[in-house]
């Protein structure tokens, strides 16, 4: 599993390109990428980059990349993230490092966004990981109230805050065909700052099994 995550980090790092503001994702698999780039800035890659986490910006720093603080970037080049689940629509549900947060903030402001993954990620329809929701702590028994009325059965991390000091409730949808509405209901709820529903940022993937890297591409995004 480790050498397919590495597998399709290595293949999506290749789009790295010298003068390029990165975007770097948080996990085991955007490790993979972060390790590969550092690698790549060793032998003389010019780049820049933005962190999701404080996680992935410690890793970076070590391995020689220049990071830049995202709070005065308003463009990112391309962005290079792990996933919880993928499927062919290149809908995706991250979150268990809990940084979806600023993963899809930076997603959002990235040009490009790839996912990568090894294929334990590829599902028909997402649906089955758990859907992390990021709470205002001031919030929070309101918003739990109203996640579990929407049938989510939201589950608090326990003993959990993220990089900025919120809760996350990982929650249980069934997820309806319409799920579009759902990711809007929830970003709509006073309290929530984030999910971990990515349904438009996404503009492909690297998928790797046994070594075999695909790539999926959203129909309109240039590679
Ligand atoms: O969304 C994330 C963190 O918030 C991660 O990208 C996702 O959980 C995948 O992690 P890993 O590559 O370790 O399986």
């Amino acid at each position: 599993m480790n050498d397919d995550k590495k597998a399709a980090a290595l293949a999506a790092i290749a789009e790295v390109r010298d003068g390029m503001l990165v975007g770097l994702g948080t996990g085991s698999t955007a490790a993979f990428a972060i390790a590969g780039l550092g690698d790549r800035v060793a032998q003389g890659l010019a780049i820049r980059a933005v962190a999701t986490s404080a996680a992935s910006e410690r890793l970076a720093r070590a391995a020689g990349i220049l990071i830049v603080d995202f709070a005065g970037v308003s463009r990112v080049d391309l962005t290079i993230d792990g996933a919880d689940e993928i499927d062919s629509r290149l809908f995706a549900i991250k979150g268990a490092g809990g940084a979806m947060l600023r993963e899809k903030i930076v997603a959002a402001s990235s040009d490009r966004m790839i996912v990568i993954a090894d294929g334990s990620k590829r599902v028909a329809r997402i649906g089955a990981a758990k859907l992390p929701v990021e709470i205002l702590p001031f919030a929070a028994a309101y918003v739990l109230r109203v996640l579990a009325e929407m049938g989510g059965a939201p589950v608090v991390r326990a003993d959990y805050r993220t990089d900025q000091g919120n809760l996350v409730a990982d929650c249980r949808f069934t997820m309806p065909d319409d799920v579009g509405t759902l990711a809007a209901t929830l970003a709509g709820i006073p309290g929530v700052l984030g999910h971990g529903l990515f349904l438009n940022e996404v503009d492909a993937a690297y998928i790797a099994d046994d070594g075999i890297v695909t790539r999926l591409e959203r129909s309109g995004a240039s590679a």
